[in-house]
């Protein structure tokens, strides 16, 4: 039972220094402060539980985020758990449709973003009232609730609400094995974590042969500002991992389309399985002609982590411009928008392979690709989930990884919730680490 009436909504800007040591730097983002807006809502229920959500974003965008937040706060202040999730869909659309605010976006930026935050808290308060982690509670939800949720606004042209429970009832059959497979093996991960680009060779050396020990068959390497760099890295990195494992490779949006199709050229003898994001995120017929020019090749093209929404997503799927789709759990409206991309994924047959390069990002998308196994592909096949080995030690409930590959959370909740002493600390400016080392910057 949903119970309680919101009565406080507040909202944290929390950095962790990762660019001192490199960690998550691209070609794109050579300085990258991990980072989230992290919500907390509170009821005036006598249980006491609260719902923690967050976004991922990067150092100083996170004071924009934040203002969104606070801007967003009216809508739920005072609203009844009961009531929001009763309308999910109409509760969606009031936030994405708030006359001032989506001027800003419309569901797109920092506006989007704080939506999935504060949205994020919401499922994560309605899982813990359940009592079930928030996997379970999509994979027990009747299919009419689950479509009653989703705005299906802008994409009835390739997916109606009558398809989508259709998906869903489908997905009902054969339902219990793969719940027990994934609790027995979880799901199969790859791991980002050896190869960002700001590493050196001897690190990358390093954290490949520990990855190579630990089991890990996947892996991702940051490509795209020298060709010459990539040409080395790459090949080390497979001369360590051998023929047989899977690389994929990852630009972050660095190239124009004909220079991503002459410079995957190059790489192509390293076997790469995708490139991510080789150009803007906007453009999506580049993606399709980049797509189109690498088939011979035998290389895909996998992009998602910065598609505003589910009609970018809806359009890459039409113009078949991506052979690997990635979902974001932060950069779209909360498990609702990620629903209906879930489902439009499985309409058009590309496997979802989930972004998780990001603060918390593992903790909360891992639950939303159990889900899409269980529920709605029921296949593993061309699928794996992002790992990346950073600041899980910060998160009350972290991930748990066995043989490469994420095991089901078991606490209620969507694995939102942070340690009030990491907070505490990695809050900015004023949390006693960047108090430090603000102080050293001589700020
Ligand atoms: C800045 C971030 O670490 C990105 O580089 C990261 O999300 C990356 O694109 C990824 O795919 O994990
Ligand atoms: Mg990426």
């Amino acid at each position: 039972m949903v119970r309680g009436r919101i009565s406080r909504l507040s909202v944290r800007d929390v950095r962790f220094p990762t660019s001192l040591g490199g960690h998550g730097s691209d070609a794109m983002h050579t300085d990258p402060d991990y980072s989230a807006a992290y919500v907390v809502l509170e009821t005036d229920a006598e249980d006491g539980l609260k719902g923690y959500g967050i976004t991922f974003t990067l150092g100083k965008g996170t004071e924009v985020v934040v203002c969104a937040v606070n801007a967003l706060a009216p809508h739920l202040l005072n609203k009844d758990l009961g009531d929001i999730v009763g309308d999910f869909r109409g509760f969606y659309r009031q936030l994405t449709s708030d006359g001032q605010l989506r001027w800003i976006g419309p569901e797109k930026g920092a506006v989007h973003l704080a939506t999935a935050a504060v949205l994020n808290a919401v499922w994560d308060l309605w899982a813990k009232q359940e009592g079930k982690p928030l996997w379970k509670l999509l994979v027990d939800m009747d299919p009419k609730k689950l479509v009653s949720c989703l705005d299906f606004r802008y994409i009835t042209d390739v997916l109606t609400e009558e398809e989508a429970y259709e998906i869903l009832r489908k997905g009902q059959v054969g339902k219990k094995e793969r719940e027990e497979q994934m609790l027995a093996h979880g799901y199969p991960a790859y791991t980002t974590s050896c190869a960002w680009l700001g590493y050196s060779d001897a690190t990358l050396k390093q954290l490949c042969s520990e990855a190579l020990e630990d089991g890990w068959t996947r892996f991702k390497v940051k490509v795209g500002a020298d060709l010459q760099d990539d040409i080395r890295r790459c090949r080390l990195i497979r001369n360590m991992i051998g023929p047989e494992k899977t690389l994929m490779m990852d630009a972050n949006q660095r190239w124009d389309v004909p220079e991503a199709v002459e410079w995957m050229a190059k790489l192509a003898e390293f076997k790469p399985l995708w490139i991510e994001e080789p150009t803007s995120p906007d453009d999506i017929l580049g993606h399709a002609t980049i797509s189109k020019a690498l088939v011979p090749l035998g290389i895909g093209v996998a992009t998602g982590e910065q598609c505003h929404n589910r009609v970018i997503f809806k359009q890459l799927l039409q113009a078949k411009a991506l052979q690997f789709l990635q979902i974001d759990s932060c950069r779209l409206g909360s498990v609702n928008e990620n629903l209906s991309v879930l489902l439009m994924a499985k309409k058009f047959d590309i496997p979802v392979c989930p972004h998780a390069g990001g603060l918390g990002l593992c903790e909360l998308v891992q639950h939303l690709i159990i889900f899409d196994f269980i529920s709605v592909s029921a296949s593993l096949k061309d699928r794996m989930c992002e790992y990346v080995d950073h600041l899980h030690e910060h998160f009350k409930y972290p991930v748990i990884i066995k043989k490469a590959s994420y095991m089901p959370p078991k606490d209620a909740g969507y694995s939102t919730e942070m340690k009030e002493e990491s907070v505490k600390k990695h809050q900015y400016p004023d949390g006693e680490v960047w108090e430090k080392l603000l102080a050293a910057q001589g700020n």
